[in-house]
């Protein structure tokens, strides 16, 4: 077994054998609750009018950092026995604005949820906070926040480098208006405030002047989450969101599956020429990986879905492909296009390099490794045909790459994926579910029983 290197954040982290599928896999998956979701109504129930309940929520590192940081912040957070197949329900008592914090540290991780949504709503509080995280976490895109919240008379001590960490001076009220970012780099920036302007006095008009903003059905999903709570959104205008002020209602709930990372099992389906099946697939949903249903089909699969069960067959190929702004589903999109049998282009993606890595230069580094085809371009990928070879395919502290190995090592016997426990970010269930697959079938969701 290969030994770890700086490109695999743990240092204790061991190379996974990724297992290889000899024929086509049969399986049927659950995975646990949607990060973006979870994290979202985790900040709204501390901003809320009372006691809110999330059920069936997500249990990751990342969530459990939004946790950590929401009780740093005075907010009670308490598992109660729910109904969901991977951990408790969480029961959320609002944070108090007025009550005195004093000096507080939140511990962002490499989570940009929690680096970009827990700010806005720590400017609401009254202390000294401090927000740091991983070191990759130092030169993730912070700056429109720390700027926004300038903007919106926050004072904010970045030691001159606008990024982790920083300091804020929270005075328990944000009076709110316009402001104006440049959300370019990351769509979260947008969702980060907005998710907290109902709570500013006079509540937000946020405004992006730049480059296009990515990921927008991230911004959708905030919107919709919001509406939901009761909050007036105005989004008519593209690039202007404007949010009323007044209450967040408080809410109980149950949390989707994670659709973007059913998609590392879908594809599975894929890379094996095999069928998978995700059951309690929302007929309606925010998530964006519910584009899978289309770029699943793209790339040759056939896709059906009934009575709330998504399912995804492999065809005898799969097709290259040309995708626009995948976002955070193009790490899976680029393993299966790295076993297509023709070229792809994936585009609207630079952004990508501000992610948990630059996941371009990781995914052509990887794919590069294992004898494929893989090129940069300004604003994404191509990758083109050819066969791969055994050999590391590394993570770098990002549990999209880490599951791109996985895929890839179904089809090409002999992949060792890099720390593999870095799948605890979103999904620490992911080395069982993936080895259930080859236990499961059409009945047996995989990661029921005992592997
Ligand atoms: O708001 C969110 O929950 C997310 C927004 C997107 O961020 P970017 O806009 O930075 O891509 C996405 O990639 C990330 O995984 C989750
Ligand atoms: C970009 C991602 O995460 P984050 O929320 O840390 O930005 C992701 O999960 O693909």
């Amino acid at each position: 077994m290969a030994s770890p290197t700086a490109t695999d954040a743990s240092p204790h982290s061991t190379y996974w054998p990724a297992p290889f599928a000899p024929g086509p896999l049969d399986a049927t998956v659950r995975v646990p609750a949607s990060k973006s979701l979870t994290n979202r109504y985790l900040v709204l129930a501390a901003l809320a009018d009372g006691p809110s309940r999330l059920r069936s929520p997500l249990h990751s590192r990342d969530s459990a950092l939004m946790v950590a940081a929401l009780r740093a912040l005075g907010a009670g957070v308490e598992e109660v026995d729910g109904e969901g197949q991977f951990g408790p329900d969480l029961v959320v008592t609002p944070i108090d604005q007025g009550r005195q914090l004093g000096e507080v540290s939140v511990d962002c991780g490499l989570a940009g949820t929690v680096m970009r949504f827990v700010p806005p709503l720590a400017a609401l509080c009254s202390g000294s906070i401090t927000f740091d995280g991983d070191p990759h976490a130092r030169i993730r895109p912070m700056g429109p926040i720390i700027a926004g919240l300038r903007g919106l008379g926050i004072e904010v001590d970045d030691g001159g480098r606008p990024a982790l960490p920083f300091t804020l001076a929270a005075g328990g009220s944000v009076e709110g208006g316009h402001l104006v970012i440049d959300a370019s780099s990351s769509s979260q920036f947008v969702s980060a405030l907005l998710l907290a302007g109902a709570r500013f006095g006079q509540g937000l008009h946020l405004e992006h002047s730049g480059p296009p903003v990515p990921s927008l059905d991230h911004i959708a999903m905030t919107v919709q989450v919001l509406r939901g709570l009761g909050v007036e959104v105005d989004d008519s205008v593209p690039d202007h969101w404007i949010v009323s002020p007044g209450p967040v209602r408080a809410f109980d709930l149950r949390i989707e599956q994670d659709l973007s990372n059913a998609g590392p099992f879908l594809a599975a389906a894929l890379a094996t020429r095999g069928t998978v099946r995700v059951p309690d697939w929302p007929a309606e949903t925010t998530q964006v990986g519910d584009q899978w249903r289309t770029i699943l089909a793209r790339l040759g699969a056939t896709v059906e879905y009934e009575d709330g069960t998504l399912t995804v067959t492999g065809g005898p190929r799969i097709l290259g492909a040309d995708l626009v702004d995948t976002s955070e589903l193009a790490p899976t999109v680029a393993a299966l296009c790295a076993l297509a049998d023709s070229e792809s282009r994936l585009t609207g993606i630079a952004h990508l390099r501000g992610h948990e890595t630059d996941r371009l230069a990781a995914l052509v580094t990887e794919i590069t490794r294992l004898g494929g085809d893989a090129e940069e371009t300004a604003d994404g990928l191509i990758i083109r045909a050819r066969p791969l070879h055994a050999g590391v395919f590394h993570s770098y502290a990002d549990h999209r790459m880490a599951t791109a190995g996985a895929i890839i090592g179904l089809a090409v016997e002999g992949v060792e994926v890099g720390d593999i426990g870095t799948t605890a970010k979103t999904m620490p269930e992911f080395p069982e579910l993936w080895r259930g697959m080859f236990e499961s079938g059409p009945g047996t969701p995989a990661g029921t029983g005992t592997h």
